[in-house]
């Protein structure tokens, strides 16, 4: 049996203020995010209508990112983009991830985001049954893992990268 995971907050996060900013965003508490298992990540996906909604939703969010200078971690296939939220450095969830989103709720509601009547009650889901018949079947999560492997240590400050 599988615990529901803890959040992992990145050091220098109030947890606190980090606490109450992620209750909302969980799918415990009616939010539609999962952490993930080590709970440094906050995971989620987004389905539209069509390609072109999708995109759009995705150059909204990345207008965000560059404003905040946070990067996601995500994949998308056709109508759904999976986005997962965590900082590189220091590791674990930062209140930028919260904040990022809350700001990606808000922006896929206004891109006309396709919620599935499941997901817009409550709901106590294990963590191994999350995504399951979802956009899981196209890989979207482990897409964007192989694209963090391959990005290396993109966000360790330069004087400390490894050589
Ligand atoms: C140097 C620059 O500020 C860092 O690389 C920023 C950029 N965007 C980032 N994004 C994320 N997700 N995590 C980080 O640690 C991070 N660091």
């Amino acid at each position: 049996m599988s615990t529901t995971p803890r959040p992992n907050f990145s050091a220098g996060s109030d947890p606190a203020a980090a606490e109450a900013a992620l209750a909302p965003l969980l799918t415990a508490n009616g939010g539609r995010w999962t952490l993930n298992p080590s709970g440094e990540a906050l995971e989620r996906e987004f389905k539209f209508k069509t390609f072109a909604k999708t995109w759009d939703f995705m150059t909204a969010v990345s207008l965000q990112c560059k404003l905040k200078n946070h990067h996601p971690e995500w994949s998308n296939v056709f109508n759904t983009t999976f986005i997962r939220w965590t900082t590189h450095h220091p590791k674990g969830l930062s209140t930028l991830d919260l904040e990022l989103a809350t700001t990606c709720d808000r922006l896929a509601h206004d891109f006309g985001e396709v919620v599935p009547p499941s997901d817009s009650q409550p709901q106590q889901q294990a963590p191994e049954a999350k995504g399951t018949g979802k956009g899981e079947a196209c890989g979207l999560a482990g897409l964007a893992d192989r694209v963090v492997g391959g990005a290396g240590d993109c966000c360790v400050p330069k004087g400390k990268k490894a050589t």
